[in-house]
């Protein structure tokens, strides 16, 4: 459904130039929920801008919806829906004129039906709800009223940034439920981008995580958390009047050899280790630190997290890293 080879994005130029996105390979079969995870500023708006025709890569191609993207840009834009981060209404305007317009500039076949059709089936067929302003609707009724309206003409492919945004946990999971279900009914596929961890693990079939304009890892929740095998074992050291960061790099210094340990990294004060069989492992890295003579504040052991994904892949926190 979306083959991309090499696509790139400068702004400006000189000195100032931005290189947004620097050369992304991507695939996304039919029928797919696939999700574009990064921190901000990663290049994910500009990826979907330049799949969705709105802004024209400095290098690189692609087919969208089985069309091309630079020599058919308007057969793209027919094959495909766009659910802009924040949407694109007007609040002044009643929800269901703004859906009849869409369907109109499509040309819809039987407007009103389809009208009908889209709001029972995202919950916007409440009483009187599609007279209302969308600037009178609740956060998540907008949301829901945006993703109705990229989907009046029946794209086979929609793409969604950062869907839930703003949105309070209830109308997220509420959203899922609808995009999970535009994909298993009508077989849509779905390309969205979020910075939330939990919102890829949950909705995504298939994960592309990028950082500083370039893919790092992708596949599928499971598998990319495969990839930090072991246990993830969080220690946080007791300060003791000496600098964090030479508590830290002590700390490490102890346990850099142990044979259980896999990979240590030193963040806020606090030592991550990647360890084979944590639970069994853990009594015999505390006894080697309390040789060392290092205190300890707080200890977690955990599963790994899409986040120790992204640290391992890049050696920074997906959070700290926006
Ligand atoms: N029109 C523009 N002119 C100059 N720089 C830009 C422009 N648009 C984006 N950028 C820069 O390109 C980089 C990527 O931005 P982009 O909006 O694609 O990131 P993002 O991953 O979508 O971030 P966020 O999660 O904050 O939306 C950033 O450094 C941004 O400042």
């Amino acid at each position: 459904m979306i083959e991309a080879w090499g696509l790139a994005r400068t702004f400006g130029g000189g000195r100032g130039a931005v290189e947004a996105v620097r050369g992304v390979d991507l695939s996304v079969a039919s029928g797919e929920i696939v999700g574009f995870l990064g921190p901000n500023g990663a290049g994910k708006t500009t990826t979907l801008r330049m799949l969705t025709t709105l802004l024209a890569p400095t290098a690189g191609s692609a087919t969208v919806a089985g069309r091309d993207l630079r020599s058919d840009p308007a057969g793209v834009r027919r094959h495909i829906g766009y659910v802009a981060q924040g949407g694109g209404t007007d609040p002044s305007v009643p929800a269901g004129e703004e859906l009849e317009l869409q369907a109109r500039l499509y040309g819809v076949a039987d407007p009103a039906g389809r009208i009908a059709e889209l709001a029972r089936r995202l919950e916007l067929d409440g009483k009187g709800l599609l007279e209302r302003p969308s600037g009178a609707m609740s956060g998540g009724q907008r949301r829901r009223l945006d993703v109705a309206l990229g989907l009046v003409h029946r794209p086979p492919l929609v793409f969604l940034d950062e869907p839930t945004t703003g949105l309070d946990p209830q109308s997220r999971g509420n959203l899922w439920e609808h995009i999970r279900r535009m994909r298993d009914r009508d077989g849509t596929t779905v390309f969205l981008t979020t910075h939330y961890l939990d919102e890829a693990d949950a909705l995504c079939d298939r994960i592309l995580i990028i950082d500083r304009g370039l893919i790092v890892a992708e596949g599928s929740p499971a598998e990319l958390k495969r990839r930090v095998s072991g246990d993830v074992v969080t220690l946080e050291l007791a300060a003791s009047g000496v600098p964090p960061e030479q508590v830290a790099g002590r700390a490490r210094a102890a346990l850099a050899d142990h044979p259980a340990v896999r990979e240590a990294t030193v963040l806020d004060g606090s030592l991550r280790l990647t360890v084979d069989d944590g639970e069994r492992t853990l009594m015999g890295l505390i006894r080697a630190l309390d040789e060392a003579g290092v205190e300890l504040a707080g200890l977690r052991m955990a599963r790994p997290t899409l986040d120790d994904v992204f640290l391992t892949v890049t050696g920074r926190s997906l959070r700290d890293a926006a």
